[in-house]
């Protein structure tokens, strides 16, 4: 049976380097997994009040996006040393309300990119921590920290072939990932 990967981005620049690594992952996913974009940037601000019987209808949508994956390969810079406010908000409208959290067994992975040297390290490990709590199984090696990500790039503006085998090498240790929990 094919798998579902749901890919988080934690930028909504339109021209984001996570994005395109996010696309040139969900490009290379091997036989097996079939990818999907969930999209993070209309969800309300968390706010316990808006629990209600009729929660706003984007976090309904996302939860239900969510509950219908594998699995979760999340892409993400780096601000101010950590998960961008949009990726650390998507991860709490998941994890609500109280004894439904829809992350809750999924495996994931985490990729971290930046244009410096550091290679979105911060936000990678920020991102593992929520991820322990609202309890995925992320996958350990190989991390993928891409550094200096312009400079990643071939001449047409893709990632170029090397980082391309290296992230098909990342995803089939994903895809073996996903079989010890499924
Ligand atoms: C508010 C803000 C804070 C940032 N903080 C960091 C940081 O702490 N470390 C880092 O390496 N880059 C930092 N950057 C740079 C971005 O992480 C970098 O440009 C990244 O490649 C942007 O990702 P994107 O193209 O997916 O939007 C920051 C950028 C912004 C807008």
């Amino acid at each position: 049976m094919v798998k579902k990967i749901g890919f988080l981005v934690g930028s909504l620049r339109k021209d984001s380097y996570s994005q395109l690594v996010a696309d040139t992952l969900n490009q290379l996913l091997p036989e097996g997994l079939e990818g999907e974009m969930i999209l993070i940037g209309d969800l309300p601000f968390y706010n316990e009040d808006l629990e209600t019987d009729t929660p706003p209808a984007a976090w309904v949508r996302f939860r239900q996006e969510i509950s219908r994956l594998d699995g979760v390969i999340f892409v993400t810079p780096e601000y101010n040393r950590s998960v961008p406010a949009v990726l650390k908000n998507a991860i709490d409208v998941g994890s609500r309300p109280y004894g439904f959290n829809c992350w809750d067994k999924k495996p994931a992975a985490v990729v971290s990119q930046s244009i410096g040297a550091i290679s979105g390290f911060g936000a990678n490990h920020h991102l593992r921590q929520s991820l322990v709590f609202v309890n995925m199984p992320t996958l350990p090696q190989p991390e993928v920290y891409l550094a200096s990500i312009q400079n990643l790039l071939d001449e047409t503006g893709k990632i170029n072939p090397n980082t391309q085998g290296f992230l098909s090498q990342f995803l089939q240790s994903f895809a073996t990932w996903l079989n010890y929990f499924q």
